[in-house]
Order: structure tokens, then C-alpha cells, then sequence
């Protein structure tokens, strides 16, 4: 709509002063204008509005004030689709298998690892917070326990699965996820187990990948999330859940669309997880790739996930609402991940902005576009600052 014509409809609704549009304006059609026609168009215009300005009543011109609405800060929260609660958190926990393990992660501002026998006093002072969930990523620190097949992901005397075991049995309300992948188990640092060409074999992965998924949720998991990205794998672990009678109690986090990149380097510093040698991107997903990620959510949707998660968050807030379109009926997660993190913090301390305030609004993005969970090595920070 041309500037002359808005001013005409404005008149119009206005104050029922139609006669008052310069007949000229009300004639002028906006389609055909050269550069002159258009400026004198919007010379008529302008000197309308001031007339308008003084003759007609600015309080019937309604559509344009906003700021009433959000002049409260109650009222601006009510502008939020979803508020962020408590509930919606889920933090990052790396375990050692160092009993008495507490190393700070250099890359990873304010994180840890831990032991398990450290792991208990921390979490205490957090659930009391209002913790609810938290997902567990194994760290085997003793030589000599990576292998080819990642054997040591499902050891029952390793620190995941001794873990779910303690934490069930000290904080019974905590919702316990367990992330699933032989990263950090492989000699070779890759996410499943590899052919002589160095490409992932996608049957013994994936046979592999449940195997472990399966005794992470006999373990007491209440819920399992596969991120290695085989193909196929969220049909085999519900396939075997299924088999094993668990499959009603364990909720299935698909790491549906996770997007290679250098957002996860200070997590590979803090898991050990680095591959040994190439790089992750013939499974996980080009950054451009929206179709694939797309594709790859509807194939985890009905290989039977429960929610479907995407990774990063703030650089894929297209692919969360995607997500949150193509499985409408079921929850959506995202993982701000640890160089998300470790980025705010470092703007923070060069002073480009405050950290409490970027972490709420990039958390207010990832609510916007759609997810309702969100995986954050904030929630610590958050359980505070969403007391007062
Ligand atoms: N497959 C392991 C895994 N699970 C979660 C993350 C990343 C989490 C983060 O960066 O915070 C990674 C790293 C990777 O795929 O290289
Ligand atoms: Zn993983
Ligand atoms: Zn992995």
C-alpha cells in the first residue's frame, strides 16, 4: 500500500471525514508512479497528515499504539507464547571415572567434572534449588579403557551406570536422561564402530548403539538419547526396549537433528571425545542442510522417538520450529550446546553484554521458535535467577 493510499484508508476509518482526502491523493493510483508523481504523492501526503493532525481526532487512529500493551512488565510477559520454568531444564553433567574427580573445564566456564562420590553434594544443593532433570554424559579417564567397539559405554561397574544407579536411589524425583554414544569410549573417537575404510558401519553401530541404550535404561534411565546419528537407530533401541519389557517406562530423545560445526569443542575437551583423526561430518548434518534435517526429524518421528531434539539451538531456531511443524504432537527439545555457552560467556566478560540477560534471551528464542525443553549448562544459573 502506497503512502497516499494508507493516508486515505486511515482518513476513512478515522473519523468518517472522507471528504477530507486532497482529491487528488484519492485518485492517484499507486501502481503507476514515477519518481516525481511519487514524491508529490507523498508531499500531498505528508501535508495532509499534518492537517489531519489538527482537525481530526488521533484517538481514533487505534492500529498504531502499541506500547500500552507491554508498558508493564507483567504485561510483557504475557507477550511470550511460554515462559521458561524450571520444569523445562535439563543440565549437562559429566561423570569421571575418578571417584573423587571435581576437574573445572577450561573451555566450559563454571563446569566440572566429577566423580561420582562428588556428584551427590553438588546435586543436593541443586535439586533443592528446583532441579528436575539432568543428562549424563560418561568421562573414562583410566588408561586403557577406550577400545574399537567402545566396550566400556555399557560397563555396569562404569561411572554412567553406576551413576543412574545412585542418583535414582538419592534423588528419586530427578528425571534422569543418559545420553547414548560411543564417542567417548572409541579409541578412535568416532561415534560408532568403524569399517577398514574408516567410514562408520552402520549394523554394528546401531546393533551396538541399543545394546548400550537398553542397559543404560535397565539401569533405572528414565530416558535415553541417542546422539551418535547411525541411521536406523531409534527403531532398533525401541525395537529392543520393546523386547525387553522396558519400553513404557523409557522415554526416547531423538538427537533427531544435530548439525556438525565447531559449537561442540569445548564439550570435547570436557568428554575426551575428540575423533582421533577427520571429523564428524558425514553423519552429522551440513549446517545448510534444512531439508535433511527436516527428513531426518519425520524418519525419527516414526521410528517411534517420544521427543524430537534439535543441536545447536541459537544458530537453528528455523530448525526447532520445523520441528515443532512437523511433530506438532509431540514435545521438542533444544540443546544449547557448549560452545553456545561458552560464547555468551566469553561476550559477557569482553563486556559486549550482560550474561544473565543474553542467557534469557536467547533462552526466549529457543521458547519462541517452538521447543519446550531446554538442555543448558545455564540451569544451574537459571534455577537462581528465576527466583528472583
Ligand atoms: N556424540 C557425543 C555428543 N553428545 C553431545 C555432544 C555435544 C554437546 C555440547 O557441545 O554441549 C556431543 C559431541 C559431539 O557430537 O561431538
Ligand atoms: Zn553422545
Ligand atoms: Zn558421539
Amino acid at each position: 500500500m502506497s503512502f497516499s493510499s494508507l493516508v486515505q484508508d486511515l482518513a476513512i476509518r478515522d473519523g468518517n471525514t472522507p471528504r477530507r482526502v486532497p482529491p487528488r491523493a484519492a485518485n492517484a493510483s499507486p501502481s503507476v508512479s514515477t519518481m516525481d508523481d511519487r514524491a508529490s504523492q507523498i508531499s500531498r501526503a505528508m501535508s495532509y497528515a499534518s492537517t489531519a493532525a489538527t482537525s481530526v481526532s488521533i484517538s481514533g487512529d487505534i492500529s498504531s499504539q502499541l506500547h500500552g500493551g507491554y508498558h508493564h512488565p507483567l504485561a510483557r510477559s504475557w507477550q511470550a507464547e511460554r515462559q521458561l520454568t524450571k520444569s523445562m531444564l535439563i543440565y549437562p553433567l559429566f561423570i569421571s571415572d575418578i571417584d573423587d574427580d571435581e576437574t573445572l573445564i577450561p573451555s566450559l566456564p563454571g563446569q566440572y567434572r566429577r566423580g561420582l562420590n562428588k556428584l551427590i553434594p553438588f546435586l543436593e544443593t541443586l535439586v533443592r534449588k528446583g532441579l528436575r532433570s539432568v543428562i549424563l554424559f560418561g568421562v573414562p579417564l583410566q588408561p586403557g579403557t577406550k577400545d574399537a567397539l567402545g566396550t566400556a559405554a555399557d560397563d555396569p561397574k562404569g561411572p554412567v551406570i553406576q551413576a543412574i544407579r545412585l542418583l535414582r536411589q538419592r534423588f528419586p524425583q530427578l528425571f534422569i536422561v543418559v545420553d547414548v554414544c560411543l564417542c567417548e569410549y572409541t579409541s578412535h573417537g568416532h561415534c560408532g564402530i568403524l569399517r577398514d575404510d574408516a567410514t562408520l558401519n552402520n549394523q554394528l553401530s546401531v546393533d551396538r548403539i541399543s545394546d548400550v541404550a537398553v542397559a543404560y535404561a535397565q539401569a533405572g534411565a528414565h530416558c535415553v538419547a541417542p546422539s551418535d546419528m547411525n541411521d536406523g537407530r531409534i527403531r532398533a533401541i525401541k525395537l529392543k526396549l520393546i523386547e525387553e519389557g522396558i519400553a513404557h517406562k523409557t522415554l526416547l530423545m531423538s538427537y533427531a537433528a544435530k548439525f556438525s560445526g565447531c559449537l561442540y569443542g569445548p564439550f570435547r575437551d570436557a568428554a575426551g571425545s575428540a575423533p582421533s583423526f577427520g571429523d564428524r561430518k558425514c553423519y552429522q548434518l551440513p549446517p545448510g542442510g534444512r531439508g535433511l534435517a527436516r527428513r531426518a526429524i519425520v524418519r525419527d518421528i516414526g521410528e517411534g522417538a517420544d521427543i524430537i531434539m534439535v543441536k545447536p539451538a541459537s544458530q537453528y531456531l528455523d530448525i526447532i520450529s520445523d520441528a515443532k511443524e512437523l511433530g506438532k504432537d509431540m514435545p521438542i527439545a533444544a540443546y544449547h550446546v557448549s560452545g553456545e555457552y561458552a560464547m555468551v560467556h566469553a561476550a559477557a566478560k569482553a563486556g559486549v553484554f550482560d550474561l544473565r540477560t543474553m542467557a534469557f534471551e536467547v533462552t526466549e528464542g529457543i521458547l519462541r521458535a517452538g521447543a519446550t525443553i531446554i538442555i543448558s549448562y545455564f540451569t544451574p544459573e537459571f534455577l537462581d535467577w528465576l527466583d528472583n
